[in-house]
């Protein structure tokens, strides 16, 4: 096939404040650099960047394309070496369907995450993005204020504990093991500083437990506050998937969710992230691991 040249690239919006199909590229290890840096400038711009018709791509060719925006990283919690491609099965169900930013129970998580549609119901299971950034830029001077002070705790044991088993035990208990065999927690910044658009976005998601020095109450009422902007409809989009479909996400400026409205039909995708950095607040603070502690050497 051939390489994708910059002439030939298109970013076209497809939402008002986040999301851009991008055409032209034909993803791979072998993407020209300057393609590459067309698909980053495309991600810093849209936060999540849609390209259709991906359908030569395999789990080798996605992962040499990722090595391409960084390294690769396997999940935190699932304990196989070395894979870096991790399936979103409909088996596991329910996970996704929260808000959230991949892994934020970890200090230095992805800083993007690559999803390739595989096996797709019919209709349903659409997958919705949030901007975080204009989340942050919609909220009254004052509570910008409130909000730039605040760090909150991110745990998986929190998340995942929360989960009913409702339709099959046996899988849950399964995605428990997996995805739940240690217990991380992580201090963010509520307001978490772009490390390359600068902008200011909200760090929140399914894996915060509670607002540091905040009663669970208080805490419970400010952090729905708060993410009650980050979902508000006008900073989402929706993406209906085809098979062949690849979304890249701005992990940093992100949430998103998987709508389960597909019943019991199968629905696979495959994922890829990459490497991120520690985040830092408004106030130069960095996030720290609270658990597990960080080795003492
Ligand atoms: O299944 C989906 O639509 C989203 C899955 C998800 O949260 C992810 O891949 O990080
Ligand atoms: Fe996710």
């Amino acid at each position: 096939m051939t390489a994708s040249t910059l002439d030939q690239i298109t970013v076209t919006k497809v939402a008002g404040r986040i999301g851009a199909v991008v055409e032209g590229v034909r993803l791979s290890g072998d993407l020209d650099p300057s393609a590459v840096q067309a698909v980053r400038d495309a991600l810093h711009a849209h936060k999540v960047v849609f390209f259709r018709g991906q359908d030569h791509l395999t789990d080798e060719i996605q992962l040499a394309f990722t090595r391409l925006l960084g390294t690769p990283i396997g999940h935190p919690t699932v304990n196989t070496e070395g894979q870096y491609v991790l399936p979103i099965t409909s088996e596991y169900g329910g996970a996704a369907d929260q808000w959230h930013t991949d892994v934020t129970f970890v200090p230095a998580y992805p800083l993007a995450s690559i999803l390739r549609a595989i096996d797709i119901p019919s209709h349903g299971g659409d997958t919705v993005w949030a901007n975080t950034a204009t989340a942050y830029d919609e909220l009254s001077p004052a509570l910008q204020e409130l909000a730039n002070g605040l760090r909150a705790i991110h745990t998986n044991a929190y998340d995942y504990a929360g989960l009913s088993p409702d339709k099959d035990p046996e899988a849950f208990k399964r995605y428990l093991e997996v995805f739940a065999s240690t217990v991380y927690e992580t201090e963010h910044p509520v307001v978490r500083v772009h490390p390359v658009t600068g902008e200011r976005t909200l760090l929140l998601g399914g894996f915060v437990q509670r607002l540091v020095g905040y009663s669970r109450e208080d805490s419970r009422l400010l952090v729905d506050l708060l993410q009650g902007h980050v979902t508000r409809l006008e900073n989402t989009v929706r993406w209906s998937w085809r098979e062949g479909d690849v979304a890249i996400w701005d992990n940093r400026a992100t949430q998103h969710r998987a709508v389960s409205d597909f019943g019991g039909a199968r629905r696979v995708l495959h994922r890829t992230t990459v490497d991120g950095d520690v985040p830092v607040g408004v106030d130069g603070r960095a996030s720290v691991a609270v658990k597990p502690r960080p080795a003492d050497n």
